[in-house]
């Protein structure tokens, strides 16, 4: 089967983007799931983080679906979601899109460049709870704020939040990834604390609205930073009182920089505002064999040297930052 992919990131981030809204390959999700584990796979093939499916919708401008490089499916991506709403507004010819995610139809906006001649977009982050049914989280009570799991260590305190994908996010005076990748493991393997697993974030402030983020991401491992995580590692810092709700923080990361805004809801909680990079990196024609996978063969058809170039210099930009 022939299939267009396009390879993108937002902070490092990176997605192959399969257009299933202007073609009908008709995928199921057994051959999504084998796409996926296939072409995520950084030694043998192309390599991402993860698969963004884009459909049709009944009841949004178009459906964002994400499968995570181990073949699982969350229920939501920030940084995917940019790249998405990019992806369908320029599709459609707009600035502005809703795009049904798993949970929720959430609002995307062109806005300006976040750092000189960057393809930018937000979104808007939701629903956001910290009823610990809805990561979920086995707690004797109905939140997990600022609280130690024996299980998972005996000195870091975590608060528990789904975005509404589940994140733990604990505050640190120092990020040693070593740490970050055992407990972010270790959380994915107490599957009696942490059923369907978690995304776990860790966290330092630099003062001056400004925080870095270090996420361990359920179903791909470290990578160089997560859209929901850094919403809801601002969203904590803003609940420690390090950070305001209303006031842009900027979040630093392994792959660059992204800003969030928390924002209170008229009804009560919370929504969070991420702005950041939907750059493109290459697009090209997959022809996949679904009996062999490994059989299957990429053929580049055009590289954006201009974006990864404007990129580069927003990466060197956050860089010194730190
Ligand atoms: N990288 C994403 C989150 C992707 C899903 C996550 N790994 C999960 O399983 O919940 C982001 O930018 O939010």
């Amino acid at each position: 089967m022939k299939i267009d992919i396009l390879k993108t990131h937002g902070s490092y981030n990176d997605f192959i983007l399969i257009d299933e809204y202007s073609h009908d390959y008709g995928l199921n999700d057994e051959q999504r799931t084998s796409l996926t584990r296939t072409l995520c796979d950084r030694d043998h093939s192309i390599g991402a983080d993860g698969i963004l499916f884009i459909q049709k919708s009944d009841n949004a401008d178009a459906r964002m679906r994400i499968f995570n490089s181990d073949g699982t499916e969350p229920e939501m991506c920030g940084n995917g979601l940019r790249i998405a709403g990019r992806y369908i507004t320029e599709l459609l010819g707009r600035d502005h899109a809703v795009v049904e995610t798993q949970k929720a139809n959430l609002n995307v906006q062109k806005t300006d460049s976040i750092y000189e001649d960057i393809q930018t977009f937000e979104v808007l982050i939701g629903p956001v709870s910290f009823d610990v049914s809805t990561l979920p989280v086995i707690h004797s009570e109905n939140t997990l704020q600022n609280t130690v799991i024996p299980k998972l260590s005996p000195d870091l305190t975590f608060t528990a939040v789904s975005m509404p994908n589940p994140h733990i996010i604990t505050l640190v005076n120092e990020i040693r990834e070593n740490q970050v990748a055992e407990i972010g493991k270790k959380a994915n393997e107490i599957k009696d604390v942490f059923p369907k697993g978690v995304n776990v974030s860790f966290v330092k402030d630099l003062g001056d609205s400004t925080i870095f983020v270090q996420t361990y991401e359920r179903g791909v491992g470290i990578t160089n930073s997560c859209g929901t995580a850094m919403s809801a590692s601002s969203l904590i810092t803003c609940l420690l009182g390090i950070n305001h709700p209303e006031k842009e923080i900027t979040v630093l990361n392994n792959g660059g920089m992204v800003r969030c805004k928390v924002n209170y809801l008229k009804q009560g909680g919370y929504s969070v505002l991420l702005k950041g990079n939907a750059t493109y990196v290459f697009s090209g024609t997959l022809d996949f064999d679904f009996s062999k996978p490994v059989n299957s063969e990429f053929h580049l058809e055009e590289e954006f040297p201009h974006e990864e170039e404007s990129y580069r210099k927003l990466e060197a930009y956050a860089n010194n930052v730190q």
